[in-house]
């Protein structure tokens, strides 16, 4: 039997063939798999061809139909061959004449390098380079770049660069783990700890002639897949586009599979740095440890359900079997759940707008709705009350109301505290309880339990979780090693929550890593989400912990490129829903299956306008439903909170006016409470950040009137 390996660029080859070239393709790939090497020699049905002029002798092509050709490297001992590329006969010419396969000395990497072309855009970045500006690694020394495997012939030019962008195209032509060394060397963290952060890909002794070991070396495994037997090569060429499964950078690697944490840790990173993909493989690698569990000992958990469901789909293809041992389940059914358990039926659930009524009839009734409104009720018993577990009029006095905006002295805290009295009395009188109420109780009942549900905890969106989830999380584990493993961007906080993991007994110090490298979006779609996350007073980045992270993008890229975002205002909203449709079938008539296109405004109202709009010019859609994420064909649209956590090859943001984006009425006045207004505009800020960075390859956004005053 041939050994096969699969580059990533031979996986993204296949998943663009048409289907027939597809079969033709796997019914060649898998008869090469199953060959000995007495029939490989004799060349039986794949005929490995050398190539005249080929820069790397060790290359071959197969023949696949008359224009097309298969690249594969043979790597000379009659088993191991590496599946590379699937390209039209005149482009693997090309391939064959300038690209060489490598063993980098450093890091034991496998490496494809187009030295040509590495040269070439080496000479343009050194030309856009300004001599007398200031250099983008003024802070680092050539050796810095070797001691990490960056290629010699690449460090001169790096050394002179002045700016970010002077580095993308060389970043997509490095080796992945060249490129991510790269990128991590742009931020300010020592190289010692940029050398721990990619330690499993830094090697000691490397042969740089053996390449079957290379292939084994962490390093390489960004790059290139050593297939385990026919069923992991037919599940692999069945899913081609889920590289995420099988491709991890050694960063990524680094986090999930690493042996052990002494105790809760947590991975931060921008918008689409592979931090859910991360905490789906950490769960795979604690599922696969677990000796024969009795139910599910590994919880995984996230905001919303819709995620939840994401989550569940992700796992189950990555590794099935590990869905035996990891329930998958969002927050606040945790909670429920586990009251139903110990009360033995199902909680009533207090949804937002009936506690918001009550609390604005509470202010009204005790006539206090002149200083205090029902939002500022319900947001100092979420915010002070139950982030802080005060269950008496004691507690509340003693406990700090650092970030709150109004000030309230003892006379004003004792009647804020008798209508949150009033209101908890309310909901009870109702048989009710909050989301919130119900992760209290539900820790409540776990806390003194001394056996606990689960072994594990892997959570995704931690930014939005409050105090009083946290704890839950905290009471269904017990403190021991591996207990949490926690994943999140504060720059996607949409709810008004701002927990400190500390402040829970959740302590992550000294556990803490951040990824850089953007999968998802474009460059151009990333640098301009960011530029925009910086307009009108930027927007304060925390570590989840209850500090500031000062560089929170330091060394954040992208390796793609694509088309710059359009933004496009109008007078009407009548044109402005004319040219999203135009938008959206110009995506369709270029190709995109209408599934991947997400359409994103603030407001239900808005959504359901731009459906129908889409729907009346015989488009089929699809709404995100709050549960559930459906299978049927069509746009997919829904409000920007429905489009946390998900993504679109295509994304528009329709009605981004300045009323909208903020939204005037979920904005508190500026007069009523200034700290409040700030916070309001901030989570608005992050809401459009959200909506934008769901994109892959395209941004449209769209508005009538004035704009988002974001935009500008
Ligand atoms: N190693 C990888 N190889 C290929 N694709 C990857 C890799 N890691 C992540 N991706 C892809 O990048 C995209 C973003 O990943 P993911 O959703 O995990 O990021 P995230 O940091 O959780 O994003 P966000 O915070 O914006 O929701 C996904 O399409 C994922 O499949």
């Amino acid at each position: 039997m041939a050994t096969l390996t699969i580059a990533t660029s031979f996986l993204a080859d296949y998943a663009r063939l048409e289907n027939r070239l597809q079969r033709r393709l796997r019914d060649l790939v898998t008869k090469f798999a199953q060959m000995t090497p007495a029939e490989l020699g004799k060349q039986k049905g794949i005929n490995l061809e050398p190539f005249n002029g080929s820069a790397d002798p060790r290359s071959r092509t197969i023949r696949i139909t008359d224009n097309h050709r298969g690249i594969v490297l043979d790597v000379g001992d009659g088993e191991h061959f590496v599946l590379t590329r699937v390209c039209t006969h005149d482009e693997a010419e090309r391939w064959m004449a300038n690209n060489t396969f490598k063993i980098n000395a450093t890091t034991n990497a496998l490496e494809l390098m187009d030295t040509t072309a590495i040269e070439a855009e080496a000479a343009v970045v050194q030309e856009q380079a300004d001599p007398a500006g200031d250099r983008l690694f003024a802070h680092r020394r050539e050796r810095d770049f070797a001691g990490l495997g960056v290629t010699d012939e690449v460090v001169p030019t790096l050394m002179v660069l002045t700016s970010e962008d002077q580095l993308e195209g060389l970043l997509g032509l490095l080796p992945p783990a060249q490129a991510e060394a790269v990128i991590a060397l742009t931020g300010h963290d020592e190289v010692d700890a940029i050398y721990r952060e990619l330690a499993g890909a830094i090697h000691g002794e490397v042969d740089t002639d053996d390449v079957v070991a290379a292939l084994e070396a962490p390093a390489s495994q960004a790059a290139f897949h050593v297939v385990d037997g026919q069923d992991e090569l037919a599940d692999i060429l069945a899913q081609p586009l889920e590289m995420w499964r099988i491709f991890l950078h050694p960063s990524q690697r680094q986090l999930a599979y690493r042996d052990s944490y002494s105790g809760p840790a947590r991975v931060t990173g921008g918008a689409g740095t592979g931090k859910t993909v991360v905490a789906i493989h950490r769960a795979k690698a604690l599922a696969e440890r677990l000796e024969s569990p009795l139910g599910k000992p590994i919880l995984f958990t996230t905001f919303t359900r819709n995620l939840a469901q994401a989550i569940e789909n992700d796992l189950r293809a990555l590794d099935p079997a590990a869905l035996s041992r990891v329930d998958v389940i969002n927050v606040d059914r945790l909670a429920f759940a586990l009251v139903r358990e110990a009360e033995g039926r199902d909680p009533k659930v207090a949804q937002d707008d009936f506690c918001r009524k009550t609390a604005e009839d509470i202010v009204f009734e005790a006539g206090i709705d002149d200083e205090y409104s029902g939002s500022f009720l319900v947001n100092e018993w979420e915010q002070v009350v139950l982030a802080n577990d005060c269950r008496s009029r004691a507690d509340y006095f003693a406990v700090g109301r650092a970030g709150r905006g109004i000030p309230l002295n003892r006379r004003r805290r004792a009647v804020v505290w008798k209508a949150i009295d009033e209101l908890e009395r309310r909901l009870d009188q109702d048989g009710r309880r909050t989301h919130l109420q119900l992760a209290t109780a539900a820790a409540g009942y776990l806390g003194p339990r001394t056996t606990k549900p689960y072994e594990h905890v892997v959570v995704d969106e931690a930014q939005d979780l409050h105090e009083a989830q946290w704890r839950l999380l905290r009471a269904v584990v017990a403190e021991a090693p591996d207990d949490m493993f926690i994943v999140g961007d504060s720059h996607q906080r949409i709810y008004d929550r701002r927990s400190s993991l500390s402040k829970v007994g959740i302590k992550v110090v000294g556990r803490s890593a951040k990824l850089k490298l953007n999968y998802r979006t474009t460059h151009e779609i990333m640098a301009w989400s960011l530029a925009m996350l910086g307009t009108h007073d930027g927007v304060t980045a925390d570590d989840l912990d209850g500090g500031k992270d000062e560089h929170t993008f330091a060394g954040y890229h992208s390796l793609r490129s694509g088309p710059e975002p359009v933004l496009a205002g109008f007078t009407t909203r009548k044109q402005m829903l004319d040219e999203l449709v135009e938008q959206v079938r110009g995506w369709i008539d270029e190709g995109v299956d209408p599934m991947a296109i997400g359409v994103a405004a603030r407001t239900n109202w808005q959504v359901e306008a731009a459906k129908d709009a889409l729907d009346a010019a015989g488009l089929t859609t699809c709404l995100l439903p709050q549960r559930d994420l459906p299978n049927q064909p069509g746009v997919r649209l829904g409000t920007m909170h429905r489009m946390k956590g998900l993504e679109y090859e295509r994304v528009a943001i329709s009605d981004a006016d300045d009323d909208s984006v903020p939204a005037t009425w979920a904005m508190t006045d500026r007069d009523d409470d200034e700290v409040q207004h700030v916070s309001d505009l901030e989570l608005e800020k992050c809401l459009l950040y959200v909506a934008a960075t769901r994109a892959r390859d395209g941004l449209y956004i769209t508005w009538s009137g004035t704009p988002s005053r974001f935009l500008g």
